[in-house]
C-alpha cells in the first residue's frame, strides 16, 4: 500500500515521471542537484542528484570511498561544496542556522556512551538545548532503556549505546534523522529491536536518512533505497524493484525422482500451476526464488567502483 507521504512532490510531478527537476525541491526533506566535493583533484562527489522525500525512510548504499559519508555530512551543513545545489528542510546547509540544525538528529558511527553521566542526565542536558525537546523519560520507553535511566553511559552494552545515541538524537524532536551504519556490531535479536525503534519513529513522522552496508537492513526499514557508486547516484528505487529486481526472472526449484530440479521463468504463477499437477500432493521442496537485492546490488557496482 502506498503512503501519502511517499508519494512524489508536486515539483515531482510538474516535471513529469522520471525526469529530475534542475533545481533542487523545496518540498523535499533533502534536494539535491550536481553535487561536487573534492579532495585535491579526486572527486570524492562527482555530480550527484538526490531527493528524499518528507516522512520516508531513505537508505544510501555504497561501497567503501563511494561518497556517502562526504554527502551526508554536507547535508548535515558539516563540510562545503565545490559545486551544485543542496536544500535540507528547504535550507541550503552552508548558510543553515540554529533553528534549522534544531530540526536535524544525528546518530554518529561513535556515539557518546563513555561518559561519566547517567544515561537520564546525559539526555536532559541534550534536551536543555532544544526549543521544545521530548519529554527525557518518554524518550527512554520509547528506545527501550527505561530500565538503565540510572546507569552510566559506559556501563552499557553495545546495542544499548546506539540505543542511547538515538535518544540523545532525537530528544530535540528533529524532522530529519541521519543514522550512520546504526546497527554495526549487533547481535540479530538487537537489530531487530533497533529495526522496531526506527519503525516507531517513522510512525511519529520523522524522516531518516539511513546509511548502512547491511542489505537486509535496508530491505527491511527503507522505503527506498539509493546507490551510490563513484560520487554518483546509480539508481533510485523501493527495494523490491531495485536493479529490475521486480520484473527479473523467477527460478522455481524442487525435487523430483530424487533429484534437485531448477527452472527459470518469467511466469512462475504459470509455472508452478503445471508443476503442481504434476504431483499427487505438495510439490516435493518447493521454492521460488528472485535476485536478492545483494544479488542485485553487487551487480551494479561490480564494474564502477
Ligand atoms: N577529509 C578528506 N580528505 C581527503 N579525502 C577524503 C576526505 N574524506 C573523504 N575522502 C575521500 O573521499 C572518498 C569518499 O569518501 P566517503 O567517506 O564519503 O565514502 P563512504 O561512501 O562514506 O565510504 P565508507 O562506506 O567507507 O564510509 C574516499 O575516496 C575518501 O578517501
Amino acid at each position: 500500500m502506498q503512503k501519502d507521504h511517499l508519494l512524489p512532490t508536486t515539483r515531482e510531478l510538474a516535471a513529469g515521471p522520471g525526469r529530475r527537476p534542475t533545481e533542487p525541491d523545496p518540498e523535499a526533506a533533502i534536494s539535491i542537484r550536481g553535487l561536487v566535493k573534492r579532495y585535491g583533484e579526486r572527486a570524492a562527489v562527482d555530480g550527484l542528484d538526490l531527493d528524499i522525500r518528507r516522512g520516508e525512510i531513505f537508505a544510501l548504499l555504497g561501497p567503501n570511498g563511494a561518497g556517502k559519508t562526504t554527502t551526508v555530512e554536507i547535508c548535515e551543513g558539516y563540510r562545503g561544496r565545490d559545486g551544485g545545489e543542496v536544500r535540507v528542510l528547504g535550507v541550503d546547509p552552508a548558510k543553515g542556522g540554529r533553528r534549522w540544525k534544531a530540526d536535524l538528529g544525528i546518530v554518529l558511527q561513535s556515539g557518546a556512551g563513555d561518559s561519566q553521566l547517567s544515561v537520564r542526565e546525559l539526555l536532559t542536558a541534550q534536551a536543555s538545548y532544544f526549543a521544545d525537546p521530548r519529554d527525557p523519560d518518554e524518550v527512554l520507553e520509547l528506545v527501550g532503556l527505561t530500565e538503565k535511566g540510572g546507569a552510566r553511559g559506559r556501563t552499557l552494552s553495545g546495542g544499548q549505546r546506539r540505543r542511547l545515541d538515538v535518544a540523545l538524537g532525537i530528544v530535540g524532536r528533529p524532522k530529519l534523522l541521519f543514522l550512520d551504519e546504526p546497527t554495526t556490531g549487533f547481535d540479530p535479536e538487537a537489530r531487530r529491536q533497533f529495526w522496531a525503534l526506527i519503525r516507531s519513529l517513522r510512525e511519529l513522522g520523522t524522516t531518516m536518512l539511513l546509511t548502512t552496508h547491511y542489505l537486509d537492513e535496508a530491505e527491511e526499514l527503507a522505503d527506498r533505497v539509493g546507490v551510490i557508486a563513484r560520487g554518483r547516484l546509480a539508481e533510485v528505487a523501493v527495494p523490491t524493484a531495485l536493479g529490475g529486481r521486480g520484473t527479473a526472472p523467477a527460478v522455481v526449484s524442487w525435487t523430483e525422482h530424487g533429484t534437485r530440479r531448477t527452472a527459470e521463468t518469467t511466469t512462475p504463477t504459470a509455472f508452478v500451476t503445471e508443476l503442481a499437477a504434476r504431483f499427487p500432493g505438495e510439490v516435493p521442496d518447493l521454492a521460488v526464488n528472485r535476485p536478492t537485492l545483494e544479488d542485485v546490488y553487487l551487480t551494479m557496482i561490480g564494474d564502477r567502483s
